[in-house]
């Protein structure tokens, strides 16, 4: 498989804040990766560093296993980190051609993109009469003029209403299907499920969890499990199960979530030898959006 980009122990520092924190990674070809975290996580701040716009404090990064210098490996990037500015009074294809002629590249390619991303019927129409949907659809469409290896997103989605950003997530998904990595950054875990095919989880600049978006979610599971009678010795024999994890009590029934997978008929059985019996077991995998709340919470 080919790298596109690897991060090897990167750090910033703004004063006291660390807001980035000895993070590695590695990006490769064909996969839509997402780095999901809350608001201040250093989601911006890593994707600033990678683009050369934010100066990192240590560590390392390196663009197509190193082959080329940053500056050459940026030609082969497309970003949006910003809100793109346009011109107001200009047409989607003229503020494309005019992008085309400050990057030094060429305009065949315009009307190809204007299509991506749907706004090819609403190409003559002036900047200012466009929805903030396809003001962001417009900017995805200038970031693809290179034909990219990979497009990088922060956010895309913000602010847009449930119409728009299903749109973009359907473009973005469609760019992928064709062959461009992508990275976004979002604080959407649904978002990060819908669209990723990976994932790196980060909280306060540090990496949670990264690895496959389906891996996160096919994690040990958990069961729910009742009993009329003797709750105690329930939670006293689940401690004792080395395969339990730990043990939360949600109104009458009792989690148990799992460090190695076992079945419930193992469970069932342990529990019966040692003198119990369940009026409910259920084996289940936690969902994402739960992992995503204990990384960011527990760690
Ligand atoms: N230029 C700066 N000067 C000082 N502190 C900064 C600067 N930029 C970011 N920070 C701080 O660094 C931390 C990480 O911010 P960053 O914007 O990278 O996070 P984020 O995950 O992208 O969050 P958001 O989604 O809110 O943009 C935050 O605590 C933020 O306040």
């Amino acid at each position: 498989m080919e790298t596109i980009l690897s991060l090897k122990k990167l750090d910033k520092k703004y004063g006291q804040v660390h807001a980035v924190n000895n993070l590695s990674f590695d990006i490769q070809k064909g996969n839509v990766y997402g780095i999901l975290g809350p608001n201040g996580s250093g989601k911006s701040t890593t994707l600033g560093i990678i683009l050369n716009v934010v100066n990192r404090t240590s560590g390392e990064f390196s663009w197509f296993n190193g082959k080329l210098s940053t500056h050459e490996a940026l030609k082969k990037v497309g970003a949006i980190i910003e809100r793109p500015n346009f011109y107001p009074y200009m047409t989607a294809t003229q503020n494309l051609n005019l992008i085309c002629k400050i990057k030094g590249i060429s305009t065949d390619k315009i009307n190809e993109k204007l299509t991506t991303v749907n706004l090819f019927e609403r190409r003559d129409s002036k900047f200012k009469t466009f929805s903030l949907g396809m003001k962001q659809r417009l900017a995805i469409a200038s970031a693809l003029l290179n034909d990219p290896e990979i497009l990088i997103l922060d956010e895309p989605t913000n602010g847009l209403d449930p119409q728009g950003i299903h749109e973009i997530r359907e473009i973005i998904k469609e760019i992928a299907a064709n062959g461009t990595t992508i990275l976004l950054a979002s604080h959407l875990l649904d978002e990060v499920e819908k669209v990723c095919s990976h994932v790196v989880v980060i909280r306060n600049g540090v990496k949670l969890y990264s690895g496959r978006v389906n891996e996160m979610t096919a994690s040990k599971g958990l069961f729910e499990l009742k009993v009329d009678e003797n709750e105690e010795k329930l939670i006293e024999l689940l401690k004792q199960h080395s395969a339990i994890d730990k043990i939360n009590k949600e109104h009458e029934t009792f989690i148990a979530t799992l460090n190695t997978e076992i079945s419930s008929t193992e469970i069932n059985e342990y529990l019966f030898k040692n003198g119990l019996v369940l009026s409910h077991l259920v084996k289940r995998k936690p969902s994402l959006e739960q992992q995503f709340l204990d990384l960011t919470s527990n760690n």
